[in-house]
C-alpha cells in the first residue's frame, strides 16, 4: 500500500502556485503577495500631533505652573487635513487638533487638558518638553522601507499598511477556487425529510468550511447521486471556474463507484490505496489542459475530512504560494491506551488539553499537554469528531500505545 508521505509527496509534486494577479485591495483579503511593497513616501509623511491641544515653541511656556499659567495669544487654528504651511511666532501658539501638520517653529504640543482652552488667548498650566505629543515623520516607515514582503498572506493589518502606504491593488496569488462535489444516492439536503434508506449530506458542509478556513473560496455543489454520467456532467459544467475539485464519495470497491467510474477513463487521476486509517481510499490527479487538481476523497465523514487535513489542506498552501507540508504535530500524553492497525498510520480522534494547547508551556516531551481520544473511533462516527480537536498519530508500525506514553498530535 502505498504510504501517507509518498500520496502527500506525490500531490505536492503535481500542485502548482496559482499565477499571481492584480487584486484590489477590496478583493485581496486572504490572498498571498507575490511582490514586495515598499512605501513610496515616510510614515507620517509630516510630522503632526499626537493631541488635541496648542503648538507651542518650549521655551515660551518653560514656566507655566498650576499658580502661575502663562497666557499666550492663539495665532490660529489648524485641524487635520488643513493645506496651509504655517508657522508659529515666539510668543504666539497655534490651536492644533490630533493629525494636524505641527506648524513651523513649533518643537512641542500642550495638551488642551493642560490649558483653560482659550481660543484667543490661552492660559497653560504646565511646561511642555520639547518633542510633547509630537509624532515624526519617518517615525512608523522610511521612505522606501519594506513594508510587507512576497509571500505574505493579507489580513486586515496587512491590507491596512498596503492602503497607507497608497497601495489601490497589488500582485497576489489569489485564494483558490475550489468546488466540493459529494456523491451517493443515499444523500438528501438538511433541512428535507428523510427517507427510508437516506441520511442527510454533510460531508460538503465540512468540506466547504475546511476550504475556506485554509484560505480557499470554496462554492458547493447538490450531491450528485451514483451515475457516473451524470458526475462527469456535473463535473464539466464546475471544471472551467474552478482552481481545484474536491469530491466525496464514490471511490472504494462497490459496485455504484461513481467518481472511479467516470474518471479512471481519463488516465490522468489515479485511485489507489493509502495505508491509514481512516482514509484508506485516495484518489488524485489533474483535469483537463489547466491542469485542475482533483482530490476524491472518500466518503465516510471522518475519513473525507482526515484526508482534507492531511492532503488537501498542505495542497491548498502550495496553491496559495505558501510553504506547503505535512500538518504540524505537538507532542503530548495519551490519558488512555490507543490501538491501531497494523502497517496503517492511525489518526485518532481526541481531545488535546494543558500545555501549549491549554494557554500553558509544554515541553518538547509533551509535558503539560494530555490528549483523551474521544469515544467512537469509526470512520462514520461524525459526533465523536465534532467533540475533538486534534488527530492522535499513531505510526504505522505500531499497534498498541499504554496509557501515559507520549504521541504526536495534530491540532485541528
Ligand atoms: N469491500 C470494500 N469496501 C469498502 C472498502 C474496501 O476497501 N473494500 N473501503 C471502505 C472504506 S475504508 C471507506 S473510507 C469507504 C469509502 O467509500 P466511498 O468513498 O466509495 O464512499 P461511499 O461508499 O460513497 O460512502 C461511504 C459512507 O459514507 C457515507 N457518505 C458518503 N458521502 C457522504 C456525505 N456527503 N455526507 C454524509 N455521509 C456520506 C455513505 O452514506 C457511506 O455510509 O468504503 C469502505 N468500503
Ligand atoms: O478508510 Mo475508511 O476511511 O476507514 O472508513
Amino acid at each position: 500500500m502505498k504510504t501517507v508521505d509518498a500520496h502527500l509527496a506525490e500531490i505536492l509534486e503535481a500542485v502548482r502556485p496559482l499565477d499571481p494577479v492584480e487584486l484590489g485591495l477590496e478583493a485581496a483579503l486572504g490572498s498571498t503577495l507575490a511582490e514586495d511593497v515598499t512605501s513610496p513616501v515616510a510614515l507620517p509623511p509630516f510630522d503632526n500631533s499626537a493631541m488635541d491641544g496648542y503648538a507651542v515653541r518650549a521655551e515660551d511656556v518653560a514656566g507655566a505652573t498650576e499658580d502661575e499659567p502663562v497666557v499666550l495669544p492663539v495665532a490660529a487654528d489648524v485641524a487635520a487635513g488643513d493645506l496651509e504651511p504655517r508657522a508659529v511666532e515666539r510668543g504666539f501658539v497655534t490651536r492644533i487638533m490630533t493629525g494636524a501638520p505641527v506648524p513651523e517653529g513649533a518643537d512641542a504640543v500642550v495638551p488642551v487638558e493642560w490649558t483653560d482652552g482659550g481660543t484667543v488667548k490661552v492660559a497653560i498650566r504646565r511646561p511642555a518638553p520639547v518633542g510633547n505629543a509630537i509624532r515624526r515623520s519617518g517615525e512608523d516607515v522610511r521612505a522606501g522601507n519594506l513594508v510587507l514582503g512576497a509571500g505574505a498572506v493579507l489580513g486586515p493589518a496587512q491590507l491596512g499598511i498596503l492602503a497607507g502606504v497608497g497601495r489601490r491593488a497589488v500582485l497576489a496569488h489569489p485564494r483558490p477556487r475550489v468546488v466540493v462535489l459529494c456523491t451517493g444516492a443515499e444523500l438528501v439536503e438538511p433541512g428535507t425529510p428523510l427517507g427510508h434508506g437516506q441520511i442527510w449530506e454533510s460531508n460538503s458542509y465540512t468540506l466547504v468550511a475546511a476550504v475556506q478556513q485554509a484560505g480557499g473560496q470554496a462554492s458547493r455543489r447538490s450531491a450528485v447521486g451514483d451515475d457516473p454520467y451524470e458526475f462527469s456532467t456535473v463535473l464539466n459544467g464546475v471544471i472551467g471556474e474552478a482552481d481545484a475539485v474536491i469530491t466525496s464519495g464514490g471511490i472504494s470497491m462497490g459496485a455504484y463507484e461513481p467518481v472511479k467510474e467516470a474518471l479512471s477513463p481519463l488516465g490522468t487521476v489515479r485511485f489507489e490505496k493509502v495505508a491509514m486509517q481512516p482514509g484508506m481510499p485516495q484518489g488524485f490527479g489533474l483535469l483537463g489542459e489547466r491542469h485542475v487538481p482533483i482530490f476524491t476523497l472518500p466518503g465516510n465523514p471522518v475519513s473525507s475530512y482526515v484526508s482534507f487535513v492531511l492532503y488537501v489542506k498542505p495542497a491548498l498552501d502550495r496553491m496559495r504560494g505558501l510553504p506547503a507540508g505535512p500538518p504540524v504535530t505537538v507532542p503530548a500524553t495519551t490519558t488512555s491506551a490507543l490501538r491501531s492497525p497494523a502497517g496503517k498510520r492511525s489518526f485518532l480522534r481526541g481531545v488535546l488539553s494543558g500545555g501549549a494547547a491549554g494557554g500553558g508551556v509544554a515541553d518538547e516531551r509533551g509535558g503539560g499537554a494530555v490528549v483523551a481520544p474521544v469515544h467512537g473511533q469509526g470512520s462514520h462516527q461524525l459526533a465523536a469528531l465534532a467533540l475533538a480537536n486534534a488527530l492522535i498519530v499513531v505510526p504505522e508500525d505500531v499497534t498498541d500505545v499504554p496509557e501515559g506514553t507520549v504521541v504526536e498530535v495534530i491540532p485541528l
